[in-house]
């Protein structure tokens, strides 16, 4: 898988580069940089953007009309035989939970990876229900432009789903088997033909992809499990491991809302037609009026990517390999996760749809593209940007919260280094005995045993009685006097030794905590309190022995 990402990586080169400015910056982003040369905005205006639509978006997926999602869980995967139902497994979580088996019943991965009130089987009772949720069925479907499976929603084993009853957020899957599935989309980015529209298509293409994947690890993030409180909340430190981290993939996800707001925004004028239901809402089509026509259509440049006759070919190839995508989310085990990923990768495949095949010159055909979505993409196309809408939300809150956590850390440390601390009293008192040595120094002379070195034991300073004659011949009393001054300074020295081996493990404590709180203060940007004493020496008796 990694090398697959890397390979995918390097074709991603643009986006890698828009955050490296400050490498401090939450995601190192520079939020007045333009999100990709197919688009003509910057971070800063779609987060704009989206705090203006926000509410009103997501009032118009929790409406009944876009809240039911048709899907059948129950399709074998068709590209390898591996239905064993993995999420069941308890491996799955195991990156997560270390102790899963200790949790209670409705915290064990199958039950939060399962779907509630799925309606099974639709019946005659459903259809009318659907009937009665939109007075223009729309079940027909045009194979040659799609870019998603739309058997889905003609199953006769599908089920309806309330989406709003069943949020993306975290479920426990994981491991292996997700793993595989997430390499095997990425491979579906290997294009045949060369040149500079295929690089840009690869590009588009690894970044939908990618887009999604940091998506919804920010839904699960956003709203992960505390085992502890058994409360949904957001995880920093998940979200920083798994998406904060890497800039590109934060500007995936930009680039996916500017790739979905940009196919809504090109539809506008052709929804006329669109049979909304008004049955349980009122006014469903003023609501989506009210979100696309704040949408504008610079934020990205479709026309960049196929624009000539070999392009034909490169978007046959396009389309085809987004299907694939689409078809894999028929092996992912967790049904949640499964609902959401075929919730979003057909709501991508709508977009591309909308896009790619909606010609710019002919009226006719644009309307006839849009004339032809199915209840269920339109479903999709919504709900994918309300996703992504509310992964710009959660990237903004998670910014907010980092910086808080910063502050107040910074804050913390900064009070412990810097007040009334043991580094101050530290400084003050190498300071002083820096005066002192220099004092001393400068005198050409040793006159008092410096209190801060009360473990230094200089020896008695002897008297000289005035009168003595310093060539007089030496006399039995002062070489005794001689030999007892020599074994107190042999008796100072060794216990100098002992204590300071005894003490050399503080010592070195000390000495790295210095350091470690001249760092930390270089790096939150206060000032030092032992830069003012820069020239101090440590004396080097305290930290040689
Ligand atoms: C379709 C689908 C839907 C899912 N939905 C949910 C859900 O709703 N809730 C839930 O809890 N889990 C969900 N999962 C599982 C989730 O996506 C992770 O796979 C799982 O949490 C394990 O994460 P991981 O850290 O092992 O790495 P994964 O997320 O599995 O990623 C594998 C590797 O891909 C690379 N990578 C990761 N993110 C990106 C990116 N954005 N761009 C490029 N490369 C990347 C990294 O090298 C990483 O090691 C879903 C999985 C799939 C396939």
């Amino acid at each position: 898988l990694n090398s697959t990402l890397e390979e995918s990586s390097e074709t991603n080169v643009e986006t890698n580069t828009v955050f490296d400015k400050d490498p401090t910056n939450f995601c190192r982003m520079d939020k007045t940089e333009s999100i990709g040369s197919t688009c003509d905005v910057t971070f800063n205006e779609i987060n704009e953007v989206n705090k203006n639509i926000r509410s009103q978006l997501l009032s118009l997926v929790q409406s009944d009309f876009f809240k039911y999602f048709k899907l059948d869980l129950y399709k074998e995967c068709p590209f390898w035989s591996d239905n064993n139902g993995y999420c069941i497994n308890r491996a799955c979580a195991v990156d997560v939970v270390e102790d899963w088996d200790s949790l209670p019943e409705y915290w064990q991965p199958e039950v939060l990876g399962n779907i509630e009130n799925a309606t099974a089987d639709i019946n005659d009772d459903e259809c009318s229900f659907l009937d009665e949720l939109c007075d223009k069925p729309r079940f027909e479907t045009d194979n040659d432009i799609e870019y998603c499976d739309t058997n889905d929603f003609n199953s006769k084993h599908s089920v309806l789903v309330d989406l709003s009853a069943n949020p993306e957020r975290f479920t426990g899957y994981g491991g292996e088997q997700s793993s595989q599935i997430w390499s095997s989309i990425y491979r579906e980015n290997c294009f045949s033909q060369d040149g500079e529209n295929q690089c840009l298509a690869k590009d588009a293409f690894y970044r939908l992809i990618s887009g999604l994947h940091a998506s919804i690890g920010t839904h699960l993030s956003n709203e992960h499990l505390n085992t502890e409180t058994g409360k949904w909340e957001p995880n920093l430190e998940l979200f920083m491991t798994r998406v904060g981290n890497f800039p590109d993939r934060v500007s995936n996800i930009y680039f996916n809302f500017a790739v979905v707001a940009k196919a809504l925004w090109k539809i506008r004028p052709y929804m006329n037609e669109l049979g909304f239901c008004n049955a349980y809402n009122e006014d469903v089509k003023g609501m989506v009026d009210g979100v696309v026509s704040q949408l504008d259509s610079k934020v990205f440049n479709e026309d960049l990517l196929f624009h000539d006759e070999v392009s034909g070919q490169l978007k046959d190839d396009f389309r085809a390999r987004f299907k694939n995508v689409t078809k894999i989310m028929d092996c992912v085990q967790c049904d949640r996760c499964r609902l959401w990923g075929k919730v979003q990768t057909t709501g991508y495949a709508t977009s591309l749809k909308i896009l790619f095949e909606m010609d710019n010159n002919d009226d006719i055909t644009r309307q006839h593209v849009v004339d032809k979505l199915t209840k269920y993409e339109l479903i999709a196309l919504f709900n994918t940007f309300d996703r992504l809408s509310k992964s710009v939300e959660a990237i903004n809150r998670f910014e907010e919260l980092y910086n808080y956590q910063l502050k107040s850390a910074g804050e913390k440390l900064a009070s412990f280094f810097q007040l009334d601390n043991f580094f101050k009293v530290l400084n003050e008192k190498f300071k002083s005995v820096n005066h002192s040595i220099q004092e001393n120094k400068s005198d050409n002379k040793v006159e008092e045993k410096v209190s801060e070195f009360i473990d230094l034991k200089m020896p008695e300073k002897k008297e000289q009685t005035a009168g003595t004659e310093t060539e007089s011949v030496p006399n039995k009393g002062v070489f005794k006097e001689a030999w007892e001054v020599e074994w107190q300074n042999f008796k100072d020295a060794l216990w100098f030794i002992v204590t300071s081996y005894k003490r050399l493990p503080s010592t070195i404590n000390r000495y790295t905590v210095l350091k470690l709180n001249k760092l930390w203060n270089k790096f939150v940007g206060v000032p030092n309190y032992l830069d003012e004493g820069e020239d101090l020496e440590i004396p080097s008796h305290n930290f040689e022995q």
